[in-house]
């Protein structure tokens, strides 16, 4: 059946309770799946056994696609490039026009490998002596996942300091570099086209800094990209370039050269690890059944609320302070992924692709948005993620907390609170009207819908596993949607006009720009004297 016609028939299916869904005894263990570390349930969701099936039967082109992927087929087809983020983590050979990659990604690894070896044992050494500080420069693809993976394996870190720089605004850079020392930092370039204009900005601040403080200033540069005349061209030797090729999107790029001060930090093994719980969904992804497939259920659960009933977000809500930044990689991942408007064809969608998708770990978020997550009028599907265990053994009873947190929170979503219920907490307070009127202000419709994810504690192996988990939601997805998922062209016009306008805030004339535009211009222009 054609997907859309499959998705209005799933409509009239809309509708049940999951309170009472859940009274079937079954459920729980009929919308769970097992993969590797982790369990996910989505057995608070509306979705019914009927509406699963139905779901799974518009997945049926996922297999082939799947296979595809992995084979190494160009299946981003507007940019006539293969897919195979999932090969630098692989182990089995993959040709691409004529040739294994393997060998080139074993070569990289071994490579970064032994320079990230060499900094951490003071075997390369800045002008100033051992190397305690990388600043990685990059943007989206080439900075949120090894910020955010940096982030979320603090506690493995025994290497030098990460720091992070993306923005185009000075004030990244600047806040990031008085805390630095140049003859003991090492500076990463990331960028997989080595074109983009806030890294080359970044990066050429970076070297005048290090120029006024050191004899060579690109001596202590690195640069990740697919462009290695780039590289060269901006002074950086080539024996600290590592390379990759273009059939890693920037978003599914962290694990290989763009991981490399991940791997600074956490050490080589541990980036073996975040490798190995990679490949392990990977594995799972390929050969379970579809409706046991985590990566599908995801997908299934993303389809159901978005498509289906309509619910235009979905939040990300990790009860992991540590996953702060995984809802901003997740918004990268799955909007630019999947923020499209046509089909694989060029026609366009008969209804909307992703969702929006944001999110803040808790229990903070409780503290701020949650509000209208319990009473606000349009249902926002949470996403919960849990560990069993801290990574901080002398705080466990934190850690219970956080887990209550958590599973409270997805069950207060579930049941509501309803009117009677309300006014039972409150009538030794109100009374009459006034007891009706505060009652209503306290009533919880529930019946709104969540999935968890828990696992048993965030180490590299279970951050690699969670990444990739969602990287093949956004495929599914993606797939059952007939979209290039690989593409990027909707962030171009806005670069070029950038281009444009950057002589307009020198002063030049603004007469071919909007009236909106040439006012806001005006007004800055005025200020800036
Ligand atoms: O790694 P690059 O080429 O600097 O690109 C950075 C990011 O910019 C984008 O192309 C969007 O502008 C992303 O897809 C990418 O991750």
């Amino acid at each position: 059946m054609d997907f859309w016609t499959g998705i209005e028939a799933l409509r009239a299916k809309q509708g049940a309770r999951i309170a009472d869904l859940l009274t079937d005894d079954t459920r729980t263990a009929r919308l769970r799946a097992a993969a590797g570390p982790f369990v996910f349930d989505l057995s608070k969701t509306s979705i019914t056994g009927d509406a699963l099936n139905d779901l799974l039967a518009l997945a049926v082109d996922v297999p082939d696609r799947r296979d595809a992927m992995f084979a190494g087929e160009k299946i981003n087809a507007t940019e006539g490039r293969a897919v195979l983020h999932t090969a630098l983590r692989g182990t089995e050979p993959v040709i691409v026009d004529g040739a294994d990659v393997m060998p080139g990604v074993r070569d990289t690894l071994d490579a970064m490998r032994a320079f990230a070896s060499d900094v951490r044992d003071g075997t390369f050494q800045g002008q100033g002596g051992r190397i305690t500080d990388v600043v990685n420069i990059g943007i989206g693809g080439s900075d949120l996942g090894p910020a955010m993976a940096v982030l979320a394996l603090a506690p493995f870190h025994d290497g030098p300091r990460c720091h992070f720089v993306s923005n185009v605004d000075g004030a990244d850079w600047a806040d990031t570099a008085k805390t630095l020392d140049p003859a003991t930092t090492l500076v990463i370039v990331a960028s997989k086209t080595f074109t983009t204009i806030e890294t080359l900005t970044n990066a050429r601040t970076a070297r005048d800094w290090m120029a006024e403080s050191v004899t060579d200033p690109t001596a202590q540069f690195a640069a990740l990209s697919t462009a290695q005349d780039k590289t060269s061209d901006f002074g950086i030797d080539p024996s600290r370039v590592f390379g990759f090729e273009d059939w890693v999107g920037g978003r599914y790029s962290v694990w290989g050269p763009i991981g490399l001060s991940l791997m600074l930090a956490i050490g080589p093994r541990n980036f073996d690890a975040f490798l190995t719980g990679a490949r392990q969904i990977d594995d799972h992804f390929r050969t379970a059944p579809l409706a046991e497939n985590l990566p599908v259920l995801l997908a299934l659960a993303g389809i159901w609320h978005h498509q289906v009933c309509g619910y235009p977000t979905r939040a990300v809500l990790p009860y992991d302070n540590r996953l702060s930044r995984l809802p901003a990689y997740l918004q990268q991942l799955e909007m630019e992924s999947n923020g499209k408007g046509v089909t694989m064809a060029g026609d366009p969608l008969q209804g909307p692709a992703g969702p929006v998708v944001w999110g803040e770990p808790g229990t903070n978020g409780q503290h701020a948005f949650y509000q209208l997550i319990h009473q606000g009028k349009t249902p926002v599907p949470c996403e919960f993620m849990v560990a069993a265990e801290g990574s901080e053994p002398l705080l466990d009873h934190h850690h219970k907390l956080l887990i209550a947190n958590c599973l409270a929170q997805s069950e207060a979503l579930l049941k509501g609170r309803s009117h009677a219920e309300a006014r039972a907490t409150i009538a030794n307070r109100f009374e009459g009207e006034e007891l009706e009127r505060q009652a209503a202000h306290r009533v919880f419709e529930g019946n709104r819908p969540s999935t968890t994810l828990i696992y048993p504690r965030l180490t590299p192996e279970v951050l690699g596993g969670i990444i990739a988990l969602y990287e093949h939601r956004v495929f599914v997805e993606g797939v059952m949607l007939d979209i290039n998922s690989f593409d990027q062209w909707g962030v171009e016009l806005g670069k070029e006009l950038a281009t444009s306008l950057g002589p307009l805030v020198d002063g030049a004339d603004a007469s071919d720009k909007d009236a909106s535009t040439r006012a806001l211009l005006e007004q800055l222009l005025e200020w800036r004297g």
